[in-house]
């Protein structure tokens, strides 16, 4: 990228979130990540400037020395910090705004540091033939996959029925949604292949942020940030179509709907099941990571055979997301005690603050006061504050997406990341990454701890208002879903 011949036309909006937005490069696989500030902020513009460069370095530094250590060999993209010439950052912020959702206007685009993160493009193959099918990429935010198994919880019901199901409750009630997403990612984590059918089918039916799929780059389902859209699955199948099922037999005899979205939801599976190592897959490990007891009431109905082999591969790269989540032991409720030692300790001793790490710097010394917290509270701020940095880990790890690339391979080539279907063609070249590891602020934590009570006193309310529920109507009419599929 030549810094100094950048031009706003050669960039486009490619999507966003709370904290930051992306364009991507017409032409390159590149992506620029930019952070945004909310309009309070901006009251503020040169502190808003240096931190934006602060918060750049802490990104880069928490993705390199804390998460990918964590998560392992897999694919983890913190991006080059780049800093680009302001007149094409403002004009560039002018060309994108008018792409971007309603919801999202609360906080502008960082259009007055100039730093941004480039990225390479994981929607896409950096080096894909155009006479290729052009990638699909799905993109998944998976949310957290246990419910909590501290002893310090206090709420019986969060035993039962997992944050992110009730936490949907409080979501359309407050009208951030819609509709209700039967999504429960303990059965995206469940490693019981059919559990995590389920899973997928329901994130097709009510992606709300959970779900993108992108097609050449472009979204082509999900992720539009509108409440009341209802999305167009016969449409996505039409797309998706022809890069399951060969051309000839999509003459003669046109798969279904619902072949369709069983070949996808069949690939992504595979994919989330697959070893990986920075090269691409590798051979199935033997070693399975048990999941636990960890079925959500709200999800589904207790099935025996959906119980059944509840573990996921060692190196997968749910397993690597889940044991970093599962960091957060004491829960919010155990935690926010520790977190308001650290506070009174930092009003005694305001110097401690830097010595504690509490805002970074993120390296190896973090990682080993995390990795060397005390294992019982001995009273110490030292095992106060190896918590707290256990848990805005943890939290990185819940709020994070994982992106599978795919394009089907073409005839006998082999490619060194090839997934293969078992029992099915085509084979595909594959990637999977994982993005959004940015630190959670230490001061979230009340925030945090507040939300979890509202989530669950608005749950209970809900629950105490609605007649008992029957089968979900998946699996009284869809009967593909108990049939199709072999242990990866
Ligand atoms: O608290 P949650 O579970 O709602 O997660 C927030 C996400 O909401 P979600 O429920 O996934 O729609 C939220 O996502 P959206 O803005 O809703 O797309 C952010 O990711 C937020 O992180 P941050 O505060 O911007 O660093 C996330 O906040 P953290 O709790 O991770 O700080
Ligand atoms: N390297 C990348 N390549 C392609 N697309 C990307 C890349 N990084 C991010 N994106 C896209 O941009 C979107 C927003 O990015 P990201 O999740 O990092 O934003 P965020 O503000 O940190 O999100 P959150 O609200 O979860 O905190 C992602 O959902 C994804 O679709």
């Amino acid at each position: 990228m030549e810094l100094d011949k950048m031009d706003e036309n050669g960039w486009k909006y490619h999507g966003e979130g709370n904290k930051s937005i992306v364009v991507s490069h017409i032409q390159h696989s590149q992506v620029l990540r930019f952070l945004k500030y909310s309009t309070e902020d901006l009251e503020h513009l040169h502190q808003t400037s240096e931190q934006a460069l602060q918060d750049i370095h802490n990104i880069v530094d928490f993705s390199t020395h804390i998460m990918r250590p964590l998560l392992g060999e897999i694919n983890v993209h913190h991006g080059e910090p780049v800093k680009l010439p302001l007149d094409f950052v403002k004009r560039l912020a002018l060309r994108v705004e008018q792409e971007r959702p309603e919801s999202r206007t609360d906080k502008v685009m960082d259009q007055f540091s100039g730093w941004a993160l480039c990225l390479p493009n994981l929607t896409k193959f950096p080096d894909h033939h155009r006479e290729h099918r052009p990638p699909l990429c799905i993109e998944i935010k998976p949310k957290c996959g246990f419910l909590p198994f501290s002893r310090q919880v206090t709420k019986e019901v969060k035993w039962k029925v997992c944050r992110f199901c009730m936490h949907q409750r409080l979501k359309v009630s407050s009208g951030v949604w819609k509709r209700l997403s039967k999504y429960c990612p303990l059965d995206l984590f469940s490693g019981n292949t059919q559990r995590m059918y389920l899973a997928i089918r329901n994130l097709l039916d009510e992606p709300q942020n959970n779900l993108k799929i992108f097609r050449d780059g472009e979204l082509i389902y999900g992720g539009m940030d509108d409440a009341g859209q209802q999305h167009d699955l016969n449409k996505l199948t039409q797309q998706l179509r022809s890069y399951f099922f060969p051309t000839n037999m999509l003459i003669q005899d046109p798969p279904s709907n619902k072949a369709v979205l069983n070949k996808l939801s069949q690939v992504i599976i595979t994919a989330l099941l697959t070893s990986w190592d920075a090269e691409g897959p590798t051979q199935p490990t033997r070693d399975y990571v048990p999941v636990g007891r960890d079925q959500c009431h709200a999800s589904l109905p207790l099935l025996d055979c959906l119980k059944a082999h509840q573990s996921l591969p060692k190196d997968c790269v749910l397993s690597k997301i889940l044991q970093v989540q599962r960091l957060d032991d004491l829960d919010i409720e155990g935690l926010y005690p520790l977190y308001k030692r650290v506070e009174r300790h930092l009003v005694e001793c305001p110097e401690e603050r830097t010595r504690l790490q509490i805002d970074g710097p993120y390296n190896e010394k973090f990682l080993e006061r995390m990795r060397h917290c005390p294992s019982e509270d001995n009273g110490s701020i030292e095992y106060a504050v190896g918590k707290v940095h256990q848990y805005r880990v943890a939290m990185t790890a819940k709020d994070c997406s994982i992106m599978i690339t795919l394009t089907p391979c073409e005839g006998d080539e082999i490619l060194g990341s090839t997934l293969e279907i078992p029992h099915s063609k085509p084979k595909f070249r594959s990637a999977v990454s994982i993005v959004d590891l940015d630190p959670k602020p230490y001061e979230s934590i009340p925030h945090i701890y507040k939300l979890d009570s509202q989530i669950v006193s608005n749950y209970v309310k809900s629950m105490q208002s609605e007649p008992k529920q029957g089968l979900p109507e998946l699996f009284l009419d869809d009967k593909d879903c108990t049939l199709v599929f072999h242990p990866v």
